[in-house]
């Protein structure tokens, strides 16, 4: 048999290549061999080495999002690859980069890129920007995400404030806590009742008001399946028995992480997309449409973050010892 040429599968069509080069597995240890905290110290070190500005408020941009850090002042910008222990950012729609300056005077670190599972991340390796960001002295995460909207109200185009979540992935025993516990960052057992900070929450729909967007913006349920494939129309229905109202591939293990370090978080989910509930719908869910949707709500999405973030610090300030 003759061998096989990689350029003539997919019918010899030119393929584009890819983002990066894809991340290696360590199949000795199936990606589980973890960090220590004292290499995340290390990582972290070299961030606090390679800029001047000391953030208390960690910001992720969900797919398409990035455009939530151009706001950024003095924005300086540190590439994942450059950045010791941290995995890369192979999909379309995340920069891959960390932005650190000042939003509205607050002093910020954004990820323009996350890590998701389906890129063949341990979960644990996908939340470690969330220990670094607390090694580097942040104190109140806002976890940004694309989403499917499953709640019949909710029209593509809103923004949903995240009020809790349901970590479908834990059900299954797949958790980013799984594994040996180290008390420096977080208790063995973190309970997550108050997962979604309820001032945060309540600032939020205030802000929304004072910005004339409060018709837009939802507040419900968000859940994180595996991915990298969309959902079933029976899965889809089952979410909504469950009462999901939107459904995505990430955020929920990262909010876990950063609670399980007493890190105050903030949710919010963009619907990109309805997701289909009936075997009649012609339409599919598809990557493009879910940028789209983030470039289409970047001006108001921008707008929002930024006031919220401000405010959100003054909570800090006002707590602080
Ligand atoms: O959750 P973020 O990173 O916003 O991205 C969402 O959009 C992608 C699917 O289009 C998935 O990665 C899903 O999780
Ligand atoms: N399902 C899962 N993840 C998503 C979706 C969806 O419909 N839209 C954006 N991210």
């Amino acid at each position: 048999m003759a061998p096989i040429n990689a350029d003539v599968v997919n019918g010899g069509k030119d393929s584009t290549p890819p983002k990066t080069t894809l991340p290696e597995v360590d199949t000795e240890t199936n990606g589980n061999k973890r960090y220590s905290y004292e290499t995340l110290v290390e990582t972290a070190n070299f961030l606090l080495s390679r800029t001047a500005v000391r953030p208390l408020i960690g910001v992720i941009c969900g797919s398409g999002m990035g455009a939530l850090a151009e706001n950024i002042i003095d924005g300086q910008c540190i590439p994942y690859e450059e950045i010791p222990n941290f995995p890369t950012s192979t999909v379309e729609g995340h920069h891959g980069r960390l932005v650190f300056g000042h939003l509205n005077d607050i002093p910020v670190v954004a990820m323009q890129g996350r890590f998701h599972y389906y890129e063949g991340y341990p979960l644990w390796k996908c939340c470690l920007p969330v220990r670094v960001m607390k090694l580097l002295g942040v104190r109140t995460l806002i976890a940004t995400n694309a989403a499917g909207g499953l709640n019949p109200n909710f029209k593509i185009g809103d923004l949903m404030i995240v009020k809790d979540h349901i970590n479908m992935m834990g059900f299954a025993g797949n958790n980013p806590l799984h594994g040996p516990n180290d008390e420096r960052f977080g208790p063995r057992f973190p309970p997550m009742n108050k997962a979604y900070n309820y001032e945060f929450r309540k600032i939020a729909k205030e802000v929304a008001k004072e910005l004339n967007i409060q018709d837009i913006v939802r507040e419900g349920v968000y859940t994180c399946l595996g991915g990298p494939n969309f959902e079933t129309v029976a899965e889809i229905n089952m979410l909504k028995m469950v009462g999901v109202d939107a459904v995505g591939m990430s955020t929920v293990h990262e909010v876990i992480t950063a609670r399980h370090c007493d890190m105050n978080v903030f949710g919010l989910s963009l619907i990109t997309n309805e997701c289909v509930t009936s075997y009649e719908h012609e339409a599919e869910a598809n990557h493009e449409e879910v940028l789209d949707v983030g470039r289409m709500r970047q001006d108001i999405l921008r707008k929002f973050v930024s006031k919220l973030v401000v405010k959100f610090a003054h909570t800090l300030t006002r707590d602080s010892p």
